[in-house]
This record gives C-alpha cells, structure tokens and sequence, in this order.
C-alpha cells in the first residue's frame, strides 16, 4: 500500500513532468473499465455527500469502518503507478473522473477564454449552505490552469494565485466560471477569473502560470 507518507514508491514513479501531462490530459479509452471506474467515483461522491449530512450511531460508524475497509483492500490490491491509473484522465483533470471538487462542465475553451459551470454538493461546503474557501480557490486554479494550457495543451504550473472572495457561494445552485488571459510575457501567463451566481460576483481571482521547461519535474 502507498500512503501519502511513503513517498518511495512515488519518487519511482515520477517522470518528465511534460510526458505526464500528455497522459493526464489524453482521455481514457471508451471501455467497460472506464465506464465502471466512472460509476464507482459517482458512488464514491455520492458516499461523500451522505456521509456530510448523516450522524450515524458508534454502532454505526463502525460497521461503516469495517465496510470501508475491506473496500479499501479491494482497491488496494488494484494499484497501479500513476502513469498507468486512469483517475483524473481527461482535458479537465477528468471533470467526471476526480472527486477533488465539484464536477465542471466546461462551455468554452481556447488560448484567450475559458467558460464552465458547476453545481457543488454539500461535500464542498464550508459551513451554512456556503462554498469552502479552498474549494473556490480549487476550482479557479483547475479554470485558470487549464486556460494557460491552451489549445496546444502545454503543461503550466501555478505560480501564485490570489482569490478575493466577494459573496457567499451556495451549495447546490448553478455557479458561472469564467477565465480571461489578460497578458502573455514569454513562458508566463497571467490569468483573471471570476466566479458567478447568476448576477451575483461570488468570487474572482488573478494568477501567473508559467509553462514547464523540458526535463522539469
Ligand atoms: C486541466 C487542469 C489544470 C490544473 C492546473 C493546476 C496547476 C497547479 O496547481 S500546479 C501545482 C501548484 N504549483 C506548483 O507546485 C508550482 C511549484 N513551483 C515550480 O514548480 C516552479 O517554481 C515553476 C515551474 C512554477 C517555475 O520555476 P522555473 O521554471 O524555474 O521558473 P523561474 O525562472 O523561477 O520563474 C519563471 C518566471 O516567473 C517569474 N516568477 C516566479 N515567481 C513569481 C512570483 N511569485 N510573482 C511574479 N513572478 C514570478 C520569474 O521572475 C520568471 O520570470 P521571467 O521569466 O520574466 O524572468
């Protein structure tokens, strides 16, 4: 098993950070694993979204734990390194194919503008039926990043990006995202968002992407 502190098996696994982007981003073939891997992350944001609103008895939480762990071995024994996993493949860091935030869809996109919409479940909330923060701010740099890519597709990075938060962003209601390249200087890209509830500005943000050098990890 890999957990998040054992980083052997990871640093083995890393390669040419361009390479893994062309992988990342080539979707992952149309076959009867996809589909069952995409209906078992459907269940598994479905999970996170029950297990947000219930408060289960002790007794129940640990029939859940015992559940979860035998699924959890299952899963294990499943392991491949990441160049081969099919989690998170696709033009969007997979919108259909992550559980980090709430699905996008996206509208628009090419080397100038990038429009997508979302609705977040209660998984995304912070508390009183508005977004977390840090969800926000995930959903900027998934826009933003994907907009520095461009058409051609070029692995970017973050270099810094900054969310001003203007409005309470609900939980379950239709949100408008929307990314603008407002400068390009050589490998940089800076980068304006905003985030909307129909005329309501909930969020924006501004960034600077600059695209990997060959060999950079
Ligand atoms: C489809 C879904 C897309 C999802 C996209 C998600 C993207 C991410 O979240 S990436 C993860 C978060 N980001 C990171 O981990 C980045 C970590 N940092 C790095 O890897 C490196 O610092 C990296 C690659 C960004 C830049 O390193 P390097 O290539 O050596 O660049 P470096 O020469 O230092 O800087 C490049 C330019 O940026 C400028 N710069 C660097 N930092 C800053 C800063 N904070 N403010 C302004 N300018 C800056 C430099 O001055 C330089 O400018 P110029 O070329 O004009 O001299």
């Amino acid at each position: 098993m890999t957990t998040p502190h054992d980083t052997s098996a990871q640093t083995a696994q890393r390669i040419d950070a361009m390479e893994m982007t062309k992988h990342r981003r080539t979707p992952a073939p149309d076959t009867p694993q996809t589909r069952a891997y995409i209906r078992l992350l459907e269940e598994v944001s479905n999970f996170q979204h029950a297990l947000v609103q219930a408060n289960p008895t002790a007794e129940a939480s640990d029939e859940l734990i015992a559940k979860l762990a035998s699924v959890r071995e299952t899963l294990e024994q499943a392991a491949v390194p990441e160049a081969e996993r099919l989690y998170a493949r696709g033009e969007l860091s997979g919108g259909e194919m992550q559980v980090l935030m709430p699905p996008l869809t996206v509208e628009h996109v090419d080397d100038h503008e990038f429009r997508a919409h979302t609705v977040a479940g209660e998984f995304a909330m912070g508390m009183n039926q508005a977004m977390h923060g840090g969800v926000v701010s995930v959903l900027f740099d998934t826009a933003m990043g994907r907009l520095a890519m461009g058409t051609e597709m070029l692995s970017a990075r973050t270099v810094y990006l900054t969310t001003q938060y203007r409005n309470i962003t609900p939980i379950g209601e239709r949100l408008d995202l929307t990314a603008t390249v407002d400068t390009v200087e050589g490998r940089k890209k800076f980068i304006s968002g905003q985030l909307w509830h129909g005329d309501t500005l909930c969020a924006e943000a501004d960034s600077l992407f600059v695209a990997v050098k060959p060999g950079q990890q």
